[in-house]
């Protein structure tokens, strides 16, 4: 098993507020440079990371002088400000000085269920891992507000591993990794190596609420574990101040916890997209298209559709049809009704000229298709 992580290429690594923050003493500037030495190595070995940083609360109040984390939203919500500021600006300075660039990407809960906001939050993930950049990703803590919360960022960093289709979610803690009780009222508690992320038998093994400077405790990086699973990816929950921690994850070494999905990432894809949403129209393909699709799983591009029928949004699913009805797939569709219509038929390089913009070049990409 830990094989197989090794050869992983997408990583989302999360780091918690209290590893981050040396215990809310402000930002571990020297943690975060060892980090990033390895982060900026497993590039080099062609593993893509997105990072999900917490800290921004804890940081904010080291900066302000808090000793206590704040009960009261706005209070949070101005030291997450705050905090922000300082931990955007430790992670660019520590890449920058291996060449690389970072984005600082802040995220809602609503961003990530609205489907067309899903689609833009994952577009320009992607494109800004095309472009080489390590995005860091935090929750908007100004903006949102009690219900909308992650609150933790272990279900954060699941979710935005199901978004970038990530083959491993990192949790770095504290604590060496998952315990069969929280070590740190039992003493005895002995290490979990490797279990499935879906077994019942280690909900009661995960204590309940985090640390005093973190949110979530062991129960949200096991629930972040099984939403990492349904995207297929595994997760590692492992002690974020091991020596080259990120780099014996890569090496295979039996570094922390690994829990791993019960399906392969095509499958609890498909099956997510499957069973997750309503369809919203239908595509009529023309024979070459539907060919494509059903023989070789590829995208569909605008030029094979010939009819649009509903009144989709970005983001909604539509079924693909052939001219005699029969389906042939469903998938999450990147244009709208009006605009599938008015660049269904020709090629890619028209949608620039027909709409005056193009987001992606396929009117339903084979990541986002489950072809029946
Ligand atoms: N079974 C368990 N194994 C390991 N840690 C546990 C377990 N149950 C509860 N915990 C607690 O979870 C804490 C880590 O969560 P948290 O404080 O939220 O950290 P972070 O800021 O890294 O998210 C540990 O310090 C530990 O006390
Ligand atoms: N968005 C918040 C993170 C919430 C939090 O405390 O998360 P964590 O420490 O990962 O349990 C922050 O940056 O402070």
């Amino acid at each position: 098993m830990r094989a197989e992580v090794s050869v992983s290429r997408r990583w989302v690594v999360k780091i918690g507020s209290a590893l981050l923050t040396n215990d809310g003493q402000g930002l571990d500037r020297a943690a975060i440079a060892g980090w990033v030495e390895q982060i900026a190595a497993l590039r080099k070995l062609g593993v893509e990371v997105v990072l999900v940083s917490s800290g921004s609360v804890a940081e904010g109040m080291a900066r302000l002088g808090w000793k206590r984390r704040p009960k009261a939203m706005h209070d949070l919500q101005a030291a997450a400000a705050v905090g922000q500021m300082g931990l955007v600006q430790a992670w660019e300075q520590a890449f920058q000085a291996h060449g690389v660039h970072t984005a600082q990407v802040l995220v809602t809960h609503d961003d990530l269920s609205d489907r067309k906001r899903y689609l833009n939050a994952r577009s320009a993930l992607l494109a800004l891992i095309g472009h080489g950049v390590v995005p860091v990703v935090n929750e908007n803590d100004t903006v949102v507000t009690d219900e909308i919360r992650f609150g933790d960022n272990d279900t954060l960093g699941a979710l935005v591993t199901n978004l970038v289709e990530a083959d491993l979610l990192v949790i770095l803690t504290d604590q060496q990794g998952m315990y069969d009780a929280d070590p740190r009222s039992n003493p005895d508690a002995t290490l979990l190596s490797h279990a499935r992320a879906s077994d019942p038998a280690l909900v009661s093994m995960a204590g309940g609420s985090g640390g005093a400077l973190g949110k979530g405790g062991m129960a949200t990086k096991l629930r972040a574990a099984k939403l990492a699973a349904r995207s297929g990816a595994a997760s590692i929950i492992v002690g974020g101040r091991l020596p080259e921690v990120l780099t014996r994850i890569q090496r295979a070494e039996s570094v922390g916890t690994l829990l791993t999905a019960d399906e392969s990432p095509m499958a609890a894809r498909k099956q997510w997209l499957a069973g997750h949403l309503q369809m919203r129209g239908v595509l009529v393909l023309d024979e070459g298209a539907a060919k494509a699709l059903r023989e070789k799983g590829v995208s569909l591009l605008p030029v094979g559709v010939r009819e649009v029928t509903g009144n989709f949004s970005r983001g909604e699913m539509v079924s693909c049809v052939d001219a005699d009805n029969q389906r042939i797939a469903c998938g999450l569709v990147n244009y709208s009704a009006d605009e599938a219509r008015k660049i269904m038929g020709r090629s890619t390089d028209a949608i620039v000229s027909v709409l005056g913009y193009a987001d992606e070049k396929e009117l339903i990409h084979r990541d986002n298709m489950v072809v029946f």
